[in-house]
Formats: C-alpha cells, structure tokens, sequence
C-alpha cells in the first residue's frame, strides 16, 4: 500500500461521515508517527519539498483523546444525574394516565398514578422533579388564576404526597396562573386584555408562598410579570421560609413555537392573542441580560434560560452575569418532540443526539438541565 492511500485510508477512517471501504483499515499503530498529521492536500506539497515535520508537535492532538475516558476528560463538565430535573403533568382527575399525543413518551398523571410511577426512577437515581397541575375539571378555571393555590387542588397535594414518600426527592414547583385561567394567560388581566403586573404579582408571590407552605423545596415562577421574584422572597421571608425555599426564575424565558406540546398537555394555550409582550423576543440578547441581572438583584437564588439548545449564547450569558450562581437551562418540550421526530425519520440515533444537545447545554454554561429525557438518562448514564 502507498504511502498516500494510506493517508487516504487514514483520514476516511477518522473521518466518521465518509462511506466505509471494504479494504481492510490498516491500525492506527501501524502508521509512521509523521504520516498521521498530515492531511491529505497538503502531504503532495511536504512530501515533494521533504520538508521534516518531526518536530512540529502542536498539530498534534488525536492522541489526548483516543481513549474514552480521555475524551471524557476533555468536557468541562459531564452530566450526571443530580444535575437533571424531570418535569411531571399532574392532572385532578387521580387515575388519570393519559399520554400526551405531541410529547412522545410523556403521560399526564393522577395523584394515584405517580408514586408506581416514580418509584422506580427513584431506584435509577432520580433526584429531582418539577410539577405543573393541569386542572381538568369544569370550572375550575376562572380569570384570576383561583385554583392555581387550591390546597385540595393536583399541585399542593402532590408536594405533600411526593415529600411523604419520597424524603430524599428535591422538589421544584413551576408557578404560573397559565393553567389555571380560563384566558390562559400567565397572570391577571386588565380589561384591555393586556396584564395587570402588580395584581399578577401578588397573585403569583402568594401560590408560590403556599406551594412553599406546602413543601416544595423549590418555586419556579415562569409568568414573567416584572418584579415577581423580589415579591416572592419578600414573602417567603414574612412567611419565615426563606430559608428552605429556593427561588429559581425563569430570568430569560423566550417566546416562540417551541412549548407547543407543552400548552397540548397542561392545556394552557392562551386563548386570544400570545405571550409576546411579557416572554422575550428571540432575538433579545441584551434584553436576556438586562432581565438575568435584574433577578438576580432581586434574589433569584437560579437563573433559568428556556428554551435552552436555540438560546446557547444566553446560556453562557447568564454564566458570565451570574457567576456565582447555578445556571439551569430547560429543554423544552418542542425542542424534545423535534430530537424524537427526527430520530424517527432516521436522521439521527435517538440516544447519542439526547446526549449532544445536553453536552452542548453542559458546555455553554448550565449545571442544572430541566429534561423530558431524563427517564432515559438514568438507564444510559448507568451503562
Ligand atoms: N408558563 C407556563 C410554562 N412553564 C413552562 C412552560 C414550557 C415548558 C415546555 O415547553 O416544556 C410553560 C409554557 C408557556 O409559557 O407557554
Ligand atoms: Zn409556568
Ligand atoms: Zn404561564
């Protein structure tokens, strides 16, 4: 074999993308230490003038990551299961098991289905959840949001089960009046349809008290009504729980087509208008910025950026702004419908792009991911 088709051969093999040969791949270790980096358009030039190479040790890098482990250790930071959120539906009706048409794999569940559930992802290692109440019941939505805090109600209800039952559960609660509305909109209104900020976040600030009451480790306001957060730690300090309860804000919440599958499965699409004017125009950087630095000036004790694989830069952003905060980012669930459809028309292996975007979410900034796939991650992270 000639020294060129070597090379050849060489660089198809570490090329992943190009068609495989039937001839045999001689082994890397066979190869002459020179010939292995030089590329194929430039070996005509070196080899006709025989210029030596030898000695030019900064192209090299193949050797710090051969082995696996050695590219483990080329990642900053490598998932693990304490950095993984799983988010629940919960809806009132308590044997309801109903799954969600554009959210493969994801069920909205009654209080009586989610302990068999949970269980055995407990057992994998699951060490976080977080919980939206879908109310299903006529009536049970009306303009201020009422049932959103209703201790009888699928959200306070399943915090105090899950805490009973799982001790070691870390336990978030999403706050939001969306699902609880009958505009389906994330707060209270005013009559030219548009949000009343400072009913909205008195509203919001009291459902995250009482969840907090009620045990959640964690309220996550995702409303987006200015100055919730410094409301609610005011609150939760009156209420002296400060202390136990983490604040973690949707700080850079963006508006798009992304939580679609979301709104199909807590029924919480609005119904007129949309978010725009409250959730952050795509292309707002520096208004992400101006609203990461403003929450935690009021006490966010998270910052949250969602949707997270379109919002990298934010995410690295809200790092950069908040460096001695943990960044979350939530994958959200268009962003996860998009991952399964795809892998079902055959784009891509279901498993290794779950991992791809995650890693690339690690890498741009987070240490906490919010994750639909995290079911899936406590089986693969064990193999
Ligand atoms: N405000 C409620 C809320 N909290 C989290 C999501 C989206 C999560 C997802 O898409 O997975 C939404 C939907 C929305 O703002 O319309
Ligand atoms: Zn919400
Ligand atoms: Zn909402």
């Amino acid at each position: 074999m000639s020294f060129s088709s070597l090379v050849q051969d060489l660089s198809i093999r570490e090329g992943g993308n190009a068609p495989r040969r039937s001839r045999p791949v001689p082994s890397v270790s066979t190869i002459d230490d020179r010939a292995s980096h030089i590329s194929r358009n430039t070996y005509a030039s070196t080899a006709a003038t025989s210029v030596s190479i030898a000695g030019d040790i900064s192209s090299q890098l193949h050797g710090g990551y051969h082995h696996p482990l050695a590219r483990a250790w080329q990642a900053e930071r490598q998932l693990t299961k304490s950095m993984l959120i799983y988010p629940l539906f919960i809806s009132d009706d308590e044997n309801d098991e109903t799954l969600i048409p554009s959210l493969p794999g994801q069920y909205r569940r009654g209080l009586n289905k989610l302990v068999p559930f949970l269980e055995p992802l407990v057992h994998k290692g699951l060490r976080s959840v977080i919980l939206f109440g879908v109310p299903l019941k006529p009536g049970s939505k009306d303009a201020l949001g009422t049932s959103a805090d209703d201790p009888k109600g699928p959200v306070i209800q399943a915090i105090r089960l899950l805490k009973q039952r799982f001790p070691q559960l870390f336990i978030t609660v999403d706050v939001c009046l969306c699902e609880y509305t009958s505009h389906g909109h994330c707060g209270i209104l005013r009559d030219d349809g548009t949000l009343n900020n400072q009913l909205s976040v008195d509203r919001i600030s009291d459902v995250s008290v009482a969840y907090a009451l009620a045990g959640a480790h964690c309220v996550a306001p995702s409303d987006m009504n200015d100055g919730r957060i410094r409301a609610i730690k005011l609150k939760l300090i009156e209420e002296g729980i400060a202390h136990k309860t983490l604040l973690m804000s949707y700080a850079a919440k963006f508006s798009g087509c992304l939580y679609g599958p979301f709104r199909d499965a807590a029924g919480s699409a609005p119904s007129f208008g949309d978010r725009k004017c409250y959730q952050l125009p795509p292309g707002g950087r520096g208004l992400a910025r101006r609203a990461i630095v403003r929450d935690i000036g009021e006490g966010a004790d998270i910052i949250m950026v969602k949707p997270a694989s379109q919002y990298l830069d934010i995410i690295s952003d809200a790092k950069e702004l908040g460096k001695d905060l943990p960044v979350a980012a939530y994958h959200v669930s268009g962003e996860y419908a998009m991952v399964h459809a795809a892998a079902k028309a055959g784009v891509f292996d279901l498993k290794t792009m779950a991992f791809e975007v995650t890693e690339g979410i690690l890498r741009a900034g987070a240490t906490i991911v919010i994750s639909y796939f995290t079911p899936e991650f406590l089986d693969w992270l064990d193999n």
